[in-house]
């Protein structure tokens, strides 16, 4: 097999700097000049590593008190109802990319405000060249290893123009979670689940970001056959796949609902069982942290972990995903970035 050390550890050192990514976005996102304007919402541009960003902005948006709507955009077009009222958040770290770059200029030719979250690229020069307000991200990352530095500059942009989706003590807990999270315990789980073939991700309610986002590390970084499964929705289609006793046996990962939420405790119990019956390897992951994005946060910091580490044990390089350049390059052929 194939020893892929020395990515590895470039992988595993990108995650240790969270930490470090929180307090530097957030310094950076909160120093942006206020606007002085009431948006009638906001809209949140981006893909792949760079477009989770907005399901963190949008799932901490519904835990928050803010009274404006708040649109997650994958893809190349914004939605017809957005105009001049409304905030666009490009986010694209590399600054290249074509659906992010296609969403920008839409913004800008409604007249729309715009901040651009990246750390050069096109859109750099697409907002200085229209004057927008810009927040650098750090350069020299893989685009899923700066996700920490991407929503903390996002939650500190928003909170520059008034927009308050959390405070300063949430973000000093979420820092203090993240040194607390050992490469160890991600070690942990990918030992336990390196003889799988097949991974079903599970979480519930706001644990939706993380089951996605596991799959998505899973993906990019060990080349796993991950499927997400995301309740209450999952409760109503997906779960009557397990109804009969399937012949593969999946590892199955699955967040466990915080108390409070009880739609969410009930529906993780009976997965609980439901799953155990399939006679597969269960794995629960409790999030830590005193607020929800600390728990955000922290599970996805141990997606990195695990995923590199299962990519190690797979003798799989978890640096490499070439093959979306054959995306780009199709792109490129029709002169679409
Ligand atoms: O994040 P961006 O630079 O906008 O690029 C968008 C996405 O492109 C690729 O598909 C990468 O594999 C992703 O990790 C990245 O996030």
């Amino acid at each position: 097999m194939v020893n892929f050390s020395k990515e590895v550890e470039e992988m595993l050192s990108l995650y240790d700097s969270f930490p470090k990514q929180i307090e530097a976005g957030y310094k950076k996102g909160t120093s942006l000049e206020n606007l002085d304007k009431k948006f009638k919402g906001i809209i949140l541009s981006g893909m792949g590593g760079s477009g989770v960003t907005g399901d963190y902005i949008k799932t901490l948006g519904l835990n928050s008190k803010i009274d404006i709507p708040i649109e997650v955009v994958k893809g190349d077009s914004l939605p017809s109802w957005v105009n001049k009222d409304y905030l666009v958040i490009a986010i694209s770290y590399s600054g290249n990319t074509h659906e992010t770059l296609s969403c920008a200029r839409q913004a800008y030719s409604l007249g729309a405000e715009v901040i651009a979250i990246t750390s050069g690229g096109k859109l750099e020069e697409l907002a200085k060249q229209k004057g927008s307000q810009i927040v650098s991200i750090s350069k020299n990352y893989y685009p899923r290893t700066a996700i920490a530095e991407l929503v903390s500059s996002t939650l500190g942009a928003l909170k520059s123009q008034n927009i308050n989706i959390i405070n300063d003590n949430e973000i000093n807990d979420a820092i203090e979670t993240l040194k607390g999270t050992s490469r160890g315990e991600g070690l942990n789980i990918a030992n336990s689940i390196s003889d799988k073939d097949l991974y079903i991700i599970s979480g519930c309610g706001p644990y939706e970001l993380l089951a996605n986002r596991w799959r998505q590390e899973f993906s990019e970084n060990a080349k796993a056959v991950v499927k997400s499964e995301v309740y209450p929705e999952s409760a109503h289609n997906d779960i009557v796949v397990w109804q009969v006793d399937q012949k593969y046996k999946p590892a199955f990962i699955m967040f466990e609902a915080d108390k409070d939420n009880s739609l969410c405790s009930i529906l993780t119990n009976l997965l609980e069982n439901i799953y155990k019956k399939q006679g597969s390897t269960l794995i629960k992951i409790k999030p830590r942290g005193n607020n929800l994005f600390s728990k955000l946060i922290q599970g996805t910091l141990l997606a990195g972990y695990v995923s590199t580490y299962l990519a190690m044990r797979k003798g799989i390089n978890p640096t490499d995903t070439s093959i979306t350049g054959e995306y780009k390059k199709a792109l490129e052929k029709e002169n679409l970035v």
